[in-house]
């Protein structure tokens, strides 16, 4: 079945253009100096709620999961919860239409307990322990993705007597994409997949078809996180038909679905590329399609797990200054009331982010600072060289656009500063979804000494 196309027109530039930095589309100037995002002042919602405050554009969210929805009208979309989870964000992505990526028991069991309908889960995890998919069994998720040899047998033990689980076999193309060493999944070497090279991915392959309880739907790849260009996936495809033709081949089964995982890249810096999905929709299912065609073989289903594309660009990280200190060399560094606990993105692949005065409009000369946070390391500097008003002073607050993924989700509790509070703004509203963490919250895991 040949998939329809369709192009979109590029959108128009969003105001938030104008404040110069990735602001939600929802961005405007508000009374005071302060920023409106979701119609609601981030100064004002900081004064309400304290800082540091991570501010989450529903809207912004939502739209851009409408957008997924829009572009790949056949494809399933499912949101990689490991960018950010928290029930709101489940009910939002479920409201939409989209299912859920989770990679852990906890991440499963929030959404599950949110009322995220099971069957539009997919597991995954290169290290997935036995209760882990003894709870995605018993919760009935609808597919597991298998990326380990022992995972195999595992899971079909579980099975055996129950329904037959639906499942994914996660390979390595062998393509390397994505901002850091770090999430560079698409190539040989890292901990991830089965590369098809060598043949671990047919082995595989063979062995879970080998399996009654399990059913094997199709392959999975994903290639690397924050990319920005589409080649890859193209690849991808290619890579993937030929070996979707070799299972054909080889075990006469036509694998009826194909994921490409997630990887798709925002902007953190103002003159930043971004992913363009409506150009991916189009060019990876013309595609595949055509890379079908050629086979002969019936075009798989496409699913995509976007992550930080969703809620990446929906976030803002507002922080009270804490201190500017002038160095005799020259550097000034303004300290904020967060760092790397609530982002350590910076600290571990030396992450860009723009930052901005929020609440008081200044008069002063632009000067360059590095923005630091509170905590006992040199390199916790959460922006490096920002243009900032010179006349910062402590009180003052500042926002960080683009900090919706990756920030919170790997937040740690490093010098028990503790983690910040949520909120989601919407048609000029504020409300909590996330308590700020206390100091008596420190010591409720603790149960002896
Ligand atoms: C298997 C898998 N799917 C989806 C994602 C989501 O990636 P991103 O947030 O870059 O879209 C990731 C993380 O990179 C992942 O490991
Ligand atoms: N934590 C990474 C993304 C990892 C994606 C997970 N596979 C980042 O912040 O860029």
């Amino acid at each position: 079945m040949t998939q329809l196309t369709v192009r979109y027109a590029p959108a128009a530039p969003a105001p938030a253009d104008a404040l110069g930095g990735p602001w939600p589309a929802s961005a405007r100037p508000g009374p005071g100096a302060d920023l409106l995002v979701g119609g609601v002042g981030l100064a004002e919602t900081a004064e309400r709620f304290g800082t540091p405050l991570y501010v989450l554009d529903e809207g912004e969210v939502r739209s851009r999961a409408r957008a997924y929805r829009r572009a790949l009208p056949h494809a399933e979309v499912l949101y990689a919860a490991k960018a950010f989870l928290c029930s709101a964000m489940a009910d939002w992505v479920a409201e939409e239409g989209l299912g859920l990526d989770v990679c852990s028991s906890g991440e499963l069991w929030l959404a599950v307990s949110a009322g995220f309908p099971a069957q539009r889960i997919l597991l995954h995890g290169n290290a997935k322990s036995p209760e882990e998919l003894r709870l995605a069994r018993r919760l009935r998720v609808g597919r597991i993705v298998i990326d380990g040899q022992a995972e195999i047998a595992r899971l079909a033990a579980l099975v055996a007597a129950d329904t037959p689980q639906k499942v994914l076999v996660r390979v390595v193309p062998g393509i390397a994409a994505g901002h850091h060493a770090a999430v560079r999944t698409g190539v040989g070497g890292q901990k991830f997949g089965f590369p098809i090279e060598g043949g671990d991915a047919a082995d595989a392959i063979a062995r879970v078809l080998d399996q009654p309880g399990l059913e094997l739907a199709g392959l999975h790849c994903h290639l690397g996180s924050q990319i920005t260009e589409l080649e890859p996936f193209l690849q991808a495809v290619d890579a993937l038909v030929r070996l979707l033709v070799d299972v054909r081949d080889r075990h006469g089964v036509e694998l009826p679905e194909l994921d490409l995982g997630g990887g798709h890249g925002i902007k953190y810096l103002p003159g930043d590329a971004e992913f363009d999905l409506p150009e991916f929709a189009v060019r990876v299912t013309d595609r595949l399609a055509v890379r079908c065609a050629e086979a002969d073989l019936d075009v798989p289903r496409l699913i995509v797990e976007p992550g930080r594309a969703i809620a990446g660009p929906a976030g803002v990280a507002v922080y009270r200054v804490l201190s500017v200190k002038h160095s005799a060399d020259g550097r000034t560094f303004v300290a904020v009331d967060g760092g790397m606990s609530d982002n350590p993105r910076p600290a571990l692949y030396g992450s860009p982010y723009s930052v901005r005065l929020v609440g008081r409009k200044s008069d002063a000369g632009a000067a360059r600072v590095d923005v630091v946070g509170r905590h006992c390391e040199a390199g916790d500097v959460l922006v490096r060289d920002a243009v900032l008003p010179a006349d910062l002073r402590p009180g003052d607050l500042l926002a960080v656009p683009a900090a919706g993924a990756y920030q919170l989700s790997m937040a740690s509790g490093y010098n028990l500063v503790g983690r910040p509070a949520v909120a989601a703004v919407k048609d000029g509203r504020a409300r909590l979804l996330i308590r700020r963490e206390t100091v008596e919250d420190f010591r409720l895991r603790e149960v002896g000494r």
